[in-house]
């Protein structure tokens, strides 16, 4: 799960929030570890001292002009391009693969400076239904397909079927599988099934890179948030993500922040680098550049990488092109001049 976007605009160059045309980072996948329900126990979260730290981010932050475009450049190739509809065709979903290998209008790279160089979004999410067809339309781009598995998106289908889902999904050529926790189990403090239902996952994941959806916006506190994202990485997730986009409520920054807190003692405890996704309900460049700050400060500039950092978005590619677009036209235009994405 690597990309790196390759910058030719000095300008831009200097800007950019991470190692420009840099090598991908060489990541030891999380094994896991053994279920140690002290550190479950332990975790304490202040609501409105994550609160106070959040709002602040907006006041205390911004990139302007070619910094910008540079930060909206790398979310990019982060963005897990997603379509999740119900009334999902295989022609959107091959429209979308297009979108993802051509995120951004050849006449706007070209005087971003970018043309001719790799520039992806970091991979396309979709139903099971549509892998086969993904992997078809993105073959030799090197983005990899994301499947949502395990009964998306309220996962409360037999767990047995939820492991036929996902081993569908790496047959059919998915790299990432996106798996939906059962909530009842936060809600009820069943920690012990918990793990074993995502190590179950993580096995049958097999080299698939597993991402757990905590559907957060079901899981009341943010104390629930914090210690369900631990078990999962005990578990072996390699991703932690927000939420499926169908709850009440999605990402935000608050649930973000005690996420990366739990990313970051997991990884002093373990030495892993767990990704994190924030999903649902991101779709103004605005909102990207908060969750990327966040990102940043939380825990460094290896986390705006597409290996650590995935952005689930339907919408959000459609604003970043028009925010790129007024960079270098001075002009706003239309969404429907940005049709997909
Ligand atoms: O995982 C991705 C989400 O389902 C997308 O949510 P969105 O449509 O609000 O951008």
């Amino acid at each position: 799960m690597t990309q790196s976007v390759f910058i030719q605009n000095p300008s831009v160059l200097t800007a950019l929030p991470s190692s420009p045309g840099g090598h991908p980072q060489q990541l030891a996948r999380n094994s896991g570890r053994a279920l140690d329900l002290d550190w479950v126990d332990e975790i304490r979260i202040n609501l409105s001292a994550a609160e106070r730290r959040v709002a602040s981010l907006p006041g205390r932050r911004t990139v302007k002009k070619d910094a910008q475009a540079a930060w909206l450049l790398k979310a990019i190739t982060c963005i897990d391009l997603t379509t999740l509809n119900g009334d999902d065709t295989t022609e959107r979903v091959k429209r979308l693969c297009a979108k993802a290998k051509a995120p951004v209008r050849g006449d706007l790279l070209e005087r971003l400076g970018f043309a001719g160089r790799e520039l992806h979004t970091g991979a396309v999410c979709v139903y099971h239904r549509f892998v086969r067809t993904a992997v078809e339309a993105l073959a030799g781009s090197g983005i990899p397909v994301a499947a949502v598995s395990t009964g998306f998106p309220a996962g409360l289908i037999p767990h047995e079927l939820k492991l036929k889902e996902i081993e569908a999904s790496v047959r059919d050529g998915a790299k990432e599988i996106d798996i939906v926790i059962t909530r009842e189990h936060v809600l009820t403090g069943d920690w012990r099934t918990l793990y074993a239902e995502v190590q179950d996952f993580r096995a049958v994941c097999d080299n698939a890179h597993l991402k757990t959806i905590l559907a957060t916006g079901d899981l009341k506190t943010l104390r629930n948030v914090a210690k369900a994202s631990m078990v999962c990485m005990m578990a072996g997730a390699d991703f932690i993500k927000t939420s499926t986009g169908k709850e009440g409520v999605n990402a935000t920054l608050p649930v973000t922040l005690a996420m990366l807190r739990m990313i970051r003692v997991y990884q002093e405890r373990t030495g892993f680098k767990i990704g994190f996704k924030p999903a649902g309900g991101i779709s103004t460049a605005k909102d990207v550049l908060n969750y990327q700050f966040l990102m940043k400060e939380e825990l460094g500039r290896d986390w705006l990488e597409p290996d650590l950092f995935r952005i689930g978005a339907s919408s959000l590619l459609a604003d970043i092109e028009r925010q790129l677009e007024h960079h270098v036209t001075g002009h706003y235009s239309a969404f429907n001049r940005h049709p997909v994405g």
